[in-house]
């Protein structure tokens, strides 16, 4: 029996830009090259399985790969979905599929990077050309440096910077549909399930991918409390690329200074991984690792469970765990609450944010942590400690927020603090003071 011929096609590898509108890699694929086949891989490495399996992102990633997978069978394409090392993948497609090259877009975190490197010396070896594209940021490490080259540390100066070289131009949409005769032609690709794939989904609320003008509008008067619903929760759609960074820059461009200032915050820390990949694992101010830690297991429970006794922290802890969600004022409240009231590790908090939050992103959780225990480069002064009862007077002065989450504050069955404001803070001061002078 004659061996069936492999089909000649170029790969599109989908990674952190879920979507078949305004997608750089994709234009350029469709537009290079014909029968260009889209791939997903599920990495194990990305998606990091708990004690049970789960992953509280991969059920989004699911059902958004199905829906790309549906628009793309109703032009008679497909999506090839896999699990595992990208390595093995590519090495496994090559015995089905005649692959001519491949495109993706690129990322920066340092796992990615050097997955991406060992994929392309694969695929040089072989012959087939790896082509990446800037698309998840506006502006890639090397274009936003000090005159002499060095990176940035502070955001103020990068931002300057940034907002010096922005323009229209920059945010225009990549064209795909009038390219898509290009995409593959085949009958539908099977995909796995999840628990065929070795993952049990944790149901937590997906956002709607909309950002409303009037919501930008408010943006700045609202975005700092709780109990508003202020904010885009697009962070998910952003770390995925459900949405394109172009199309939410254009109209923060129109409507929000303020809003674009954050978007400029998460470009901010995705360089500052690329440049600095050792913050994964240590403070970006070395001093901040002689800090002495309490590290209790105890109260780090009490604080993962929101049961620390303060409303605030509490209620966000609280948002978290059944939500996959916390409002940035109070991730910021309850992250300086566990490094400077608790003295816990940083990194304690980040490994459970890493877990809990839909819209998880290595660079800016990181660069969260690092800010808010004030080890980062550009970080809260050390001596700043948020006393979270403040923080709930003014920014949830209605005790709304906290009524929500938090139902039995107030009542007998509502625990004591698990440490006296004041105390923390003495303690916090100290302790801190201590490590930045051992490393004078
Ligand atoms: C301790 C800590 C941990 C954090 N962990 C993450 C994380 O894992 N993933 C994540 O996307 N953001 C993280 N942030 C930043 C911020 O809290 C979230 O981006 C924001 O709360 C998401 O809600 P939103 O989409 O409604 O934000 P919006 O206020 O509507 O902002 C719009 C978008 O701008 C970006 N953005 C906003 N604020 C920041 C910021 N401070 N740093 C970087 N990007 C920002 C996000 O992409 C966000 O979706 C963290 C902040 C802290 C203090």
């Amino acid at each position: 029996m004659r061996k069936k011929e492999k089909s000649v096609v170029s790969i599109f590898w989908f990674r952190r830009d879920l979507r078949l509108e305004d997608n750089i890699g994709l234009m350029h694929a469709l537009r290079t090259r014909e029968n260009v086949l889209p791939l997903f891989i599920f990495d194990p490495e990305v998606f990091q399985r708990d004690e049970n399996n789960g992953n509280v992102q991969v059920g989004f990633v699911y059902d958004t790969i199905l829906g790309i997978k549906e628009k793309l069978e109703t032009i008679g394409s497909g999506l090839h979905v896999a699990v595992g090392k990208p390595l093995d993948v590519f090495k496994s497609l090559m015995d089905s599929y005649h692959i001519f090259s491949v495109y993706a877009n690129r990322e920066y975190e340092p796992y990615t990077l050097q997955r991406d490197d060992e994929v392309d010396a694969f695929l040089a070896n072989q012959g087939v050309e790896f082509h990446t594209y800037k698309d998840q940021v506006l502006f890639e490490q090397n274009e936003i440096v000090k005159d002499n080259g060095e990176p940035y540390t502070v955001f103020t100066a990068y931002k300057q910077r940034f907002l010096r070289k922005l323009n229209q131009s920059m945010v225009v949409p990549a064209p795909i549909s009038k390219y898509a005769h290009n995409f593959f032609r085949t009958t539908p690709l099977p995909v796995p399930s999840l628990e065929i794939m070795g993952y049990s989904r944790v149901e937590v609320p997906v956002p709607p991918r909309k950002l409303p003008a009037e919501l930008l509008k408010s943006y700045e008067a609202d975005r700092d409390f709780p109990a508003r619903n202020g904010t885009s929760h697009l962070g998910v759609h952003l770390r995925f690329g459900t949405v394109s960074i172009r199309k939410v820059t254009a109209l923060a461009m129109q409507h929000s200074e303020t809003f674009l200032n954050e978007l400029i915050w998460r470009n901010f820390y995705s360089v500052i991984l690329w440049f600095f990949p050792q913050v994964v694992h240590t403070s970006f101010k070395p001093a901040f690792d002689e800090i002495v830690w309490e590290n209790s297991k105890e109260d780090f429970k009490a604080w993962c469970e929101g049961r620390t006794g303060y409303p605030l922290v509490d209620a966000g802890m609280r948002e978290l765990n059944a939500t996959g969600y916390m409002h940035n004022r109070v991730r910021m409240v309850t992250a300086s609450f566990l490094c400077k009231h608790l003295l816990i590790d940083w990194r304690w908090g980040e490994a459970y944010f890493a877990r809990k939050l839909l819209d998880y992103d290595l660079a800016s959780n990181n660069g969260g942590w690092q800010w808010a225990a004030g080890s980062g480069n550009d970080a809260a002064p050390y001596f700043r400690v948020f006393n979270p009862e403040l923080q709930a007077k003014k920014f949830d002065p209605n005790g709304e927020y906290i009524a929500k989450w938090v139902p039995e504050y107030g009542t007998i069955s509502y625990p004591k603090p698990i440490i006296v404001h004041a105390e923390a803070r003495k303690r916090a001061l100290a302790r801190y003071a201590e490590a930045v002078k051992a490393k004078a």
